[in-house]
């Protein structure tokens, strides 16, 4: 490694003071980047992340490109799931798609378990050339959580109202919980291989749970969350947790053995304090602004800093994922207003 590691994330995410406030950005890496798109014309999301250089490549480029704190390891939250037993396919534009869904008990029973030094072993390998040679910031893993997952599992793709997930939930409730538990093994051996690997914070995607309502939560899904987390606490790396229009699960997620919570941009910093969240925050730009004129994205950016210093414990990062009309210069733009704005 030629450069000085950056450890200001790591500090941030424990709750310690920083130097300024760091930053990285949801889908840094994909479409937005002008390189990314050359690379998808050849190949495939699970093409690209079964090649280690390659790999490594993709997740590393926005961190030089912006000069950002963190990266994030580009693979997708359905990386795992073949290993199950689950014919899926990342469809352009559409999302992920599932050609066996889950429909009854027996389904869930078949579901296989993930040895990740066998069936990933190309995902351990991208982590250790990013971390013992490559990156001169931390690496950032990540897992689906179980609901989210599991939504895609049984809608067999994207969903507005998740109505066969609620359905399967609330009249099974026994395969529900079977299929929770199998889901929260996976998720709690693929995370340890991650960080034993090398990645050195985690972020569970918990994007859709907002869907439910805070008494469905505590009953089909918290018990879970809460079993993921005791166990991977033990193995001392920042845990941040994030779900899109969750305000009214903020509490809950308050109560989880979690060091972080991520905000979409519907909740700003302050108000969450209000609400009673005590975790250290990360978050939470609208990615919509990044297509408004600068002055705009100066000013809302701003104020998320101002909310966050006044804090002090936050991270910066975007409400959502970037998505593919933003511009690269917009957002290297950006990562320098965060970190020359923040600087203290
Ligand atoms: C729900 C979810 C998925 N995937 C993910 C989530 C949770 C975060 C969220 O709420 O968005 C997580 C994810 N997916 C991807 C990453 C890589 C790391 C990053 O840069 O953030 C991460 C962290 C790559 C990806 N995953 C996907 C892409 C686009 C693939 C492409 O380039 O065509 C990327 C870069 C595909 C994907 N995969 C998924 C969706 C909804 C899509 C988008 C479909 C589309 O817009 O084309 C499922």
């Amino acid at each position: 490694m030629t450069k000085k590691f950056n450890d200001t994330i790591l500090r941030a995410y424990n709750g310690e003071k920083t130097s300024h406030t760091p930053a990285w950005f949801m889908r840094q890496a994909g479409r937005s980047q002008k390189e990314y798109r050359e690379i998808k014309k050849k190949y495939s999301l699970f093409e690209i992340t079964h090649q280690p250089e390659l790999c490594a490549y993709v997740t590393r480029l926005p961190v030089e490109q912006y000069g950002i704190d963190a990266a994030i390891l580009y693979k997708d939250i359905m990386t795992p799931l073949p290993a199950m037993g689950v014919d899926v396919e990342i469809k352009s534009g559409i999302g992920p798609v599932i050609d066996n869904p889950i429909r009854t008990v027996q389904d869930v029973e078949a579901l296989g378990e993930l040895n990740p030094e066998e069936d990933i072993d190309y995902v351990l390998d991208t982590i250790k050339l990013l971390t013992e040679e490559q990156l001169s910031v931390p690496l950032i893993g990540f897992s689906g959580a179980p609901f989210t997952l599991a939504s895609y599992m049984i809608e067999g793709g994207p969903s507005k109202n998740y109505a066969k997930t609620k359905a399967l939930m609330y009249s099974e409730p026994k395969t529900w919980y079977t299929l929770m538990n199998k889901l929260a093994e996976m998720i709690i051996v693929y995370v340890r291989a991650q960080i034993k690997a090398g990645v050195r914070a985690i972020q569970i995607f918990d994007s859709w749970v907002g869907a439910l309502n805070v008494a469905d939560y505590r009953t089909y899904i918290k018990p879970t969350m809460e079993h993921i987390f005791t166990e991977l606490r033990k193995d001392n790396v920042p845990l941040i947790i994030f779900g899109i229009g969750a305000k009214h699960l903020l509490l809950e997620w308050n109560d989880l053995p979690v060091d972080v919570i991520g905000l979409d941009w519907r909740t700003n910093i302050l108000e969450a304090r209000e609400i009673g969240v005590t975790k250290v925050l990360q978050g939470n730009l609208d990615p919509a602004i990044l297509l408004a004129d600068w002055e705009t994205i100066e000013s809302r950016t701003k104020l998320i800093l101002d909310e966050g210093m006044a804090d002090g414990r936050h991270v910066f990062n975007l409400g959502h994922g970037v998505t593919p009309d933003i511009t690269q210069d917009t957002l290297g733009k950006l990562a320098h207003l965060v970190r020359t704005y923040s600087k203290r």
